[in-house]
């Protein structure tokens, strides 16, 4: 695997202090030393910076726009230039938003996406949804073109076109999802896994069926954009809206290493890493390792060695 690392230290797709932290955490942590040591080259492309964004108001109701379309904006570019330079993509986040812009730029090199979200949200409301205004609850609804018509027009997002098809997305994890997020993935019949069929299925007939989805026509290059909260807070409590009755460390896992025999991973989110949320060091540094394992198991690692 050759793998291209961006870290986007940004937070201001919602309200808490900390996730721009996350990036740094993670490398700190040992990710490209534990890369290379399983056999990967690794091309570490630093972190963005993001300019200060001055009276950044509402728009609909969706907070910090100008900010959030600035930064997305110039991720999409650095996820290009990486996809082109040939490696698979490593974003580091950073708030789930930065998925606008990773995405953005992994469709840009041209083909057509398999979109696999695991996360306890679905991250689909559109800015007159949303409950709370904050975009990291909002990215996919820029980003699928059957949504295109309910997105208004906002500040520093003019660059953004939609660029995944609904049927192309698959969810996993999801065990908080808002009434307009259920009406709009029930209305475009995304498909889901959530807690009750990971429980139902187990992770290995849900990973089957998401992978018979996603080929079910074409074999496409797969986004995996994986939010840290997706894991149970016992495991992962270093993130901003954690949700009981998560992911295990093995079912997490188990979904990195199915998604990497594939070989059709070309690139990985890891986002929502808070550290200052999660009480004690403790958490802090069990989030954090899980966050580097599911990265490792994403580009080879396999736990029988
Ligand atoms: C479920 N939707 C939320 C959370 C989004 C989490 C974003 B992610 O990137 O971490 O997945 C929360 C909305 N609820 C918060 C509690 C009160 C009811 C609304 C939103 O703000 O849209
Ligand atoms: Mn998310
Ligand atoms: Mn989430
Ligand atoms: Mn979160």
């Amino acid at each position: 695997h050759s793998v291209g690392i961006i870290g986007a230290p940004f937070s201001k797709g919602q309200s808490r202090d900390g996730v721009q932290l996350g990036p740094d955490l993670i490398r700190a942590a040992g990710l490209v030393e534990k890369l290379k040591g399983q056999g990967c080259t690794v091309k570490d492309y630093g972190n963005l910076t993001f300019e200060e964004v001055a009276k950044d108001e509402t728009t609909g109701r969706a907070k910090r726009p100008r900010a959030v379309g600035q930064a997305n904006k110039q991720l999409s570019e650095a996820v290009r230039k990486i996809k082109n330079e040939g490696h698979a993509c490593v974003m580091l986040g950073g708030d789930h938003s930065l998925a606008i812009g990773s995405i953005h730029g992994h469709a840009a090199c041209g083909t057509q996406l398999s979109v696999v979200w695991v996360d306890a949200h679905a991250d689909i409301n559109t800015p007159l949804t949303t409950p709370t205004g904050n975009i990291h609850g909002q990215p996919m609804s820029y980003l699928i073109h059957e949504l295109r018509s309910k997105i208004p027009v906002m500040p520093n997002f003019s660059w953004l076109k939609p660029c995944i098809a609904a049927e192309d997305v698959v969810y996993i994890g999801l065990r908080d999802v808002d009434p307009e997020e259920h009406y709009i993935l029930k209305y475009l019949g995304i498909k889901t896994f959530s807690m009750t069929e990971v429980d139902y299925l187990g992770i290995a007939k849900v990973m089957e069926q998401t992978c018979d989805h996603i080929f079910s026509k074409v074999k496409k290059p797969i986004h995996l954009s994986y939010d840290i909260d997706a894991l149970d807070p016992s495991l992962a409590p270093a993130t901003g809206t954690p949700v009981v009755g998560g992911l295990t460390y093995r079912e997490g896992i188990y979904i990195t290493e199915h998604i990497c025999q594939t070989g059709l991973l070309s690139a990985v989110d890891m986002v929502e890493v808070n550290p200052k949320r999660g009480g004690t060091d403790n958490g802090v540094r069990s989030t954090v390792d899980a966050a580097v394992d599911l990265l490792l198991g994403c580009f080879g690692r396999v736990r029988e060695g």
